[in-house]
């Protein structure tokens, strides 16, 4: 599988301005290459302080390669930057060495994003990730399993079709560990993406990587038995009417598929909900799982390579009413 690497302004300075665990440029990428060689990837990897070289750069490459891992470093609230991800529609990883100081708009047109504090861990963390084929067509995705667990082995699904989307891969919640985090907390990124890849070979539902990262969202996001769908949890927090629950998902699908929300919409209101759960927002007891799940492959409906087709909605919609 081939890759592309790209890292984003002033990361040609790593190790040299801060005080990096990892090391230099250089080292990452030498680590980056020792780890490719190891896992069978061959990566194409290029640094920019540009942001139009970065673009360039992808669309050249688009052809070239299967996935992208990018560090857009200061570029992470690049609308450029993420369309001309989208544009391209490869699989990509957003990878930072720090949690950024606001929301990342480049991993809104990444499958995950995995954040890091020390060293090269979550670069590495990202090959292997692509290398567990949870990109690949090949792979049965969520869009078929999900909320319901088959336990099937993955070669006994049939290889899609033509016509058949790709699966959809999921979101590392994109937290910002280190408000109040700690080393620890970072270290439960990295192992969900392990378990991922074994639940993607396994044929199984994908797991999302990075959910809760703090204590209180572990605390919060807990369905507690007897919650009461539609109290408030506390003052500021979400209203009754921002409750999430299967209805509303389902009516936000039925908004799109009637032509009232475009693909788009419906992905960023996806993205914003999920976010919302997240930080510990109420979602509808007892399902919280599946809403979770059906956000992230909203989430990511509107991309080429995770497009999910209205046979899929409507798929989705009954799952929903099931669940
Ligand atoms: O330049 C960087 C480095 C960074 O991309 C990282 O990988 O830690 C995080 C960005 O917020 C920052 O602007």
């Amino acid at each position: 599988m081939k890759l592309l690497v790209l890292h984003g302004p002033n990361l040609n300075l790593l190790g040299e301005r801060e005080d990096a665990a990892g090391g230099r440029l250089s080292d990452l990428d030498a680590a980056l290459r020792a780890k490719a060689k190891a896992l069978g990837l061959e990566l194409t990897i290029v640094q920019s302080n540009h942001e139009g070289v970065l673009i360039d750069t992808l669309h050249a490459e688009r052809k070239n390669v299967e996935g992208i891992l990018i560090n857009p470093a200061g570029l992470f609230t690049s609308y450029a930057l993420k369309e001309a991800l989208e544009a391209v529609g490869l699989p990509a990883i957003e990878v930072l060495l720090k949690p950024p100081a606001r929301e990342s708009v480049v991993a809104e047109a990444c499958a995950m994003q995995v954040l890091g504090l020390h060293g090269f861990e979550p670069y590495l963390q990202a090959l292997e990730t692509f290398s567990s084929g949870i990109f690949h067509p090949a792979i049965p995705g969520p869009v078929k399993t999900l909320g319901r667990r088959k336990g099937k082995g993955a070669g006994s699904e049939p290889e899609p079709t033509e016509a058949a989307p790709r699966p959809t891969p999921k979101l590392v919640g994109r937290v910002h560990p280190l408000k109040g985090g700690t080393t620890a907390d970072l270290t439960r990124l990295a192992a969900p993406a392990r378990s991922l890849a074994r639940t993607a070979q396994a044929g199984g539902p994908l797991k999302t990587l990075g959910r809760k990262t703090t204590a209180t969202s572990d605390a919060k996001s807990e369905d507690r038995p007897g919650k009461t769908l539609g109290r408030a949890p506390k003052a500021g927090a979400a209203t009754a009417s921002d409750l999430l629950t299967r209805a509303l998902v389902r009516q936000k699908i039925a908004d799109r598929l009637a032509g009232r929300m475009s693909e788009a919409e419906l992905a960023t209101w996806a993205r914003a909900k999920y976010q919302q759960v997240q930080r510990g927002e109420p979602a509808e007891s007892g399902h919280r799982e599946l809403l979770e799940d059906s956000l992230q492959s909203l989430t990511l409906s509107h991309l080429p390579a995770t497009r999910m087709t209205d046979t899929q909605l409507v798929d989705l919609m009954t799952r929903l009413e099931e669940g």
